[in-house]
């Protein structure tokens, strides 16, 4: 929607999203503020292997070139809310740094995609890695640069993360151990399609009430707790609470060159005390040789998937072939 009102004339938009129903009414919503916008639809579901390799194939029939890549879709599921850790918190000295990045008072219980990965890590980082990596034609053209841009969050932390675990099979933190993912993995990219025209950076929205965080406490709490996070913004405004505030560096980043953004730093939307929303680069705490240990990783696993998945096709295809003789 920020995009479109800063430029509906030259844009062209294609939404990528699982549900397409909700994809639709989103499409009129925009087409009804922006009745001359060009917004297309295309099913993907980030989760799936199969889903992503179909969606960037359908892509690349349907376009010749994309100059921005939303990396977007995250999930955080069954998060569960640590009272006790809260509340021991809130007397620490560290009490600021709670409400700006939810270190320490947050678990998740993961689940299993059909494709035998774990959920969070599938549609938070190898689902969009491999859209990435097949989107690769229609991003690098000579003579052009092309961003992706990586949602990621203040809650990547590296103490979740372990490069013996990338999926975070072990743990209980598998959102922020995906997002601290993400932040290596854009450093990654940088370091290997630069050259080709090629950038990455990652955001950070700040904390917003969405679909993803509503149901971590009840409606009623949050409604009463309002006043509390608008005062609270005295004192951190990572607290942006609205999407649109939330969309600041998304959109800030758009606005850049890319060759001028920090590889090493995370871009994120803050809003102040005054309600006023606006950018500012942090630096992340990633270095270049964990990040090309992830994306070794990240190859090996595509290899692997994609194997497996043409294991399957020949299965099936024998299964039909015996069902006909
Ligand atoms: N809310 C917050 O405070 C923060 C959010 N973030 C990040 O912001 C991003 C957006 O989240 P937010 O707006 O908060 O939450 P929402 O749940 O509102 O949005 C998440 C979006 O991702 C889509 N999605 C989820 N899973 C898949 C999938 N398998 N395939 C395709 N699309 C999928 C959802 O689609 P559908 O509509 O079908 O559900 C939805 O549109 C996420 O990456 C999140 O981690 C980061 C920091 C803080
Ligand atoms: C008074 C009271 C009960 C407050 C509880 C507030 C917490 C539930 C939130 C405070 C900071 C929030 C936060 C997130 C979730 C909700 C809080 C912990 C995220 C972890 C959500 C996902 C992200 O990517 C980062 C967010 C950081 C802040």
């Amino acid at each position: 929607e920020r995009l479109l009102s800063h430029n509906s004339d030259g844009l062209q938009l294609c939404l990528a999203c699982r549900n397409m129903q909700r994809a639709e009414a989103t499409r009129s919503h925009l087409l009804t503020s922006h009745p001359a916008a060009q917004v297309d639809l295309l099913q993907m579901d980030t989760s799936s292997i199969s889903s992503v390799l179909r969606a960037a194939q359908e892509f690349k029939l349907r376009y010749a070139r994309l100059d921005y890549l939303y990396l977007n879709a995250g999930i955080m599921p069954n998060p569960q809310f640590d009272v006790k850790a809260f509340v021991k918190g809130l007397f620490s000295s560290n009490v600021i740094n709670m409400f700006s990045t939810g270190e320490g008072i947050l678990t998740q219980k993961d689940g299993i995609t059909n494709d035998g990965l774990q959920e969070v890590f599938a549609t938070n980082l190898f689902g969009h890695f491999l859209l990435v990596r097949e989107l690769e034609p229609v991003l690098c053209h000579a003579g052009q640069t092309s961003q992706l841009v990586w949602t990621s969050s203040s809650n990547a932390l590296s103490s979740t993360f372990s490069l013996d675990d990338i999926q975070h099979q072990k743990g209980t933190q598998p959102y922020s151990s995906s997002k601290y993912a993400t932040d290596l993995l854009s450093l990654a990219l940088n370091n290997r399609y630069n050259k080709q025209g090629l950038y990455s950076s990652v955001i950070c929205p700040g904390f917003m009430l969405t679909n993803m965080t509503i149901g971590i406490l009840p409606f009623y709490l949050w409604k009463l707790l309002m006043p509390f996070f608008l005062m609270l913004r005295i004192f951190t405004n990572t607290l942006t609470l609205t999407t649109y505030n939330g969309s600041e560096a998304l959109f800030w980043v758009f606005l850049q060159k890319p060759e001028s953004l920090n590889p090493f730093s995370k871009y994120h939307s803050l809003t102040s005390a005054l309600g006023n929303s606006y950018t500012q680069p942090h630096k992340m705490d990633i270095n270049m040789e964990t990040s090309e240990s992830l994306y070794e990783k990240l190859l090996q696993l595509e290899k692997d998937m994609r194997g497996k998945l043409k294991d399957k096709e020949k299965e099936s295809h024998h299964a039909k072939e015996t069902c006909r003789i």
